[in-house]
């Protein structure tokens, strides 16, 4: 396989390019052109309806470096997932594989129902997706990134209403009424007015959360999102999720550092290392008596 062009940093989402699956045999849900071995109707392969989000046998590769290794996981509509595993483990790319920043090399990604990394064609197959395909099927996962990227030259209202009427159509009084309420469950509802500079950090990132919301995406994907805060910055942010965890009923799938947030807002834990889930459980096992010795080794460095 060629190795791939430069990726896009979160500071510059750049619409996704073709799939490098391209070319290689497709994934065992794909029956199609691409999977001659494969057999059945397409519908078959069809995730459970409860199952929001879907990785199947999904492969990331960066020229040689095997970052997604025949990953399977799924997450349930309002389910509350953490990512935990060392540095490298491939957390992050899962994010960006969902946010279609990065292409799957094999396997396919599945959100509600339908193909995420693929697109089906006339005759049932699946094909790498297009651009134009990801963007519409994206449009209901909203993420938060370490760094905020917030628009520096808009205040913060606009920062928030911008997305939902540019690229949902929503007139702008009501885009406006909802950021107002979302500034509100953030803690900032008197910043409307402020510029991005003129705000903390920890300020800055609560209103990325907010910009993330006014999407109102159906999945909320968390990554590492207090990192590059001062200390004293973090817990104001993580209340913030906390309360949005416990108060909606939104899909969470979040990458932290943070095990305690991790511990209280997860309904399940997934540790990873080197591409693989090595164990996966409620936060009572994975922190309270975990099985894998890889699990109790990465926890007795990072607690
Ligand atoms: N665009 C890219 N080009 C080449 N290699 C990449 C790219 N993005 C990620 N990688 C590599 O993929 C591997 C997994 O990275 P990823 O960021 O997913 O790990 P992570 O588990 O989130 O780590 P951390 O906890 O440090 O953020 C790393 O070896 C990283 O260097």
């Amino acid at each position: 396989m060629a190795t791939e062009p430069a990726q896009p940093t979160d500071k510059q989402p750049t619409p996704a390019g073709p799939a490098d699956g391209q070319g290689v045999p497709a994934p065992r849900v794909a029956p199609g052109p691409l999977d001659k071995a494969a057999t059945g109707p397409v519908e078959d392969a069809k995730p459970d309806s409860a199952e929001l989000i879907r990785f199947d046998k999904v492969v990331k590769r960066f020229g040689d470096n095997t970052v997604l290794d025949h990953l399977d996981f799924s997450v349930r509509k309002g389910e509350h997932v953490t990512l935990i595993g060392p540095s490298g483990s491939g957390k992050t790319t899962i994010l960006r594989l969902l946010m279609t920043l990065e292409q799957v090399s094999e396997g396919v990604v599945w959100v509600g129902g339908e193909p995420l990394s693929h697109e089906r064609k006339a005759d049932g197959s699946l094909r790498p997706a297009s651009e134009k395909y990801q963007r519409q099927a994206r449009k209901k996962i909203g993420m938060v990134f370490q760094q905020f990227n917030l628009f520096p030259n808009m205040n913060v209202l606009r920062n928030i209403t911008e997305a939902p009427v540019t690229a949902l159509g929503v007139p702008k009084p009501e885009a406006e009424a909802r950021a107002r309420e979302l500034l509100d469950l953030v803690g900032l509802g008197d910043k409307a007015d402020a510029h991005p500079t003129q705000l903390s950090g920890g300020q800055q990132q609560r209103v990325a959360i907010a910009r993330a919301l006014a999407m109102k995406p159906d999945i909320l994907l968390l990554d590492e999102v207090t990192s590059a805060l001062d200390p004293e910055l973090v817990a104001g942010v993580l209340d913030v999720l906390r309360d949005i965890a416990r108060t909606t009923d939104i899909t969470l799938l979040c990458v932290t550092h943070e095990m305690s947030f991790a511990r209280d807002i997860s309904d399940r834990v997934l540790m990873f290392d080197a591409g693989r889930i090595v164990e996966s459980g409620p936060p009572s096992q994975i922190f309270g008596e975990p099985r894998e010795e890889r699990t109790r080794e990465f926890l007795r460095a990072v607690l």
